[in-house]
């Protein structure tokens, strides 16, 4: 049966790293992948051309995708709209609310090719391979009550971290059962010391570890792990965390692979239903230079085929590309080291496609 493709460019670099993927995808379209692809407007296009982030049309075509390939929303043109739900980046959030994408998964890979880029000595970035979990659709990030509001002649802002039994066992499942499938080993992160809402959430990943008793569960507070992250990276395997935990520690575990452009990620629902984008945002200081890089938008290609089109071969595929044109010594400026080619975000998706094709 033919499946439905929604692609989501977005803004700043948003267009020019779909661009590169959706030739990809157009590829995989040519060896055989039965899908229908259509384009969609989400974030600061959106709310220029129809006043909202999340249009209506925008929700009813994601609705009847089966994966949804997005660049990234929002910049400085957009930071000053007063109301914060029409913010680009109220839209993407809205979009994975709607959809009930709860489960983010963020893998961190260093590629041989790429241990220069780094952050790290090379010995301790070496074959690294992280799996980060992160719930996508509570927290903080969506909590009630939220504001900004006059108290005591003074305006306060507040939030409120919120996570009930069930979105915290849901979450704990996924992370269960994909550190089965990985190194069999758990790290559930929290701020258990001071946060109610995390004391529950380490209660619940512990009253799961007894049906998975082939996954060792561990427990660390965020503001270590962010420390044992850029320590020892290679202690963990998969790791679960909260909505802004997840944010936080992903962006920084995306250096340990060389770039926040190397990040792909994809956000699933209970259907399998999913959302792949690259974890970084729409870089306003590149864009329209041609100079992003495109990789993590093309490896989160590789994540929809894997979870959600049931085209693990093709998706195989496409890694492989990826690292034939590492191989080759082809690098975008993010990822750049002494005795590599730089290219431009155009020339690394030629690379990829012709990696691609020679398969
Ligand atoms: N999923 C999404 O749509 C996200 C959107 N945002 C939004 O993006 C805008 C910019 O946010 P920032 O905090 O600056 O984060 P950012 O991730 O857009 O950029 C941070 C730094 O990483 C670089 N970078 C990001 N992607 C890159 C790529 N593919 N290749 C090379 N370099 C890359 C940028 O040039 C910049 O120096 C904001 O409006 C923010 O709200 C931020 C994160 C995620
Ligand atoms: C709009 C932001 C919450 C997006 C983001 O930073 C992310 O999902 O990594
Ligand atoms: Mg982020």
């Amino acid at each position: 049966m033919t499946q439905k493709i929604l692609v989501l460019p977005g803004d700043g670099i948003g267009p020019e790293i779909t661009a590169q993927a959706s030739r990809i995808l157009a590829a995989c379209q040519a060896r055989g992948l039965d899908v229908e692809i259509e384009e969609g407007l989400l974030g600061g296009g959106a709310y220029d051309a129809h006043g909202e982030p999340l249009p209506a049309e925008t929700l009813e075509k994601a609705r009847a995708a089966r994966g949804i390939l997005l660049g990234a929303v929002g910049g400085p043109k957009w930071d000053t709209i007063e109301d914060l739900a029409k913010r680009p980046e109220k839209g993407l959030l809205g979009l994975r609310k709607e959809l009930g994408l709860f489960g983010n998964l963020r893998p961190a890979i260093t590629y041989p090719q790429l241990a220069e880029a780094s952050s790290l000595k090379r010995e301790l970035v070496a074959g690294l391979d992280i799996m980060i979990v992160r719930e996508l659709t509570g927290g903080i990030y969506f909590g009630q009550p939220r504001g900004i509001e006059e108290r005591d002649g003074q305006r306060v802002g507040f939030n409120t971290y919120v996570y009930s039994e069930s979105e915290i066992e849901r979450i704990g499942r996924v992370a269960f059962e994909l550190a089965q499938k990985r190194g069999r080993k758990l790290c559930s992160v929290d701020k258990a010391n001071v946060l109610e809402a995390t004391i529950l959430w380490r209660e619940v990943m512990e009253r799961l570890a007894p049906e998975y008793p082939d996954v060792e569960l561990s427990h660390m507070y965020v503001d270590n792990a962010a420390m044992q992250l850029v320590r020892e990276p290679k202690q963990f395997d998969v790791v679960v965390t909260g909505n802004m935990f997840g944010d936080i520690l992903s962006d920084a575990a995306a250096m340990l692979t060389g770039s926040i452009g190397m990040l792909p990620s994809a956000s699933l629902n209970e259907s399998g239903q999913g959302m792949y984008e690259p974890c970084h945002g729409s870089a306003p200081d590149i864009a329209g230079q041609n100079v992003a890089n495109p990789l993590a938008t093309i490896l989160s290609v590789a994540m929809m085929l894997r979870y959600s089109l049931d085209a693990p071969a093709l998706a195989a595929q496409i890694e492989e590309a990826v690292g034939k044109v590492l191989d080759e010594g082809l690098r975008t400026a993010d990822i750049a080291s002494e005795g590599t080619r730089t290219v431009s975000t155009s020339e690394m998706g030629d690379a990829v496609l012709a990696a691609f094709e020679a398969l």
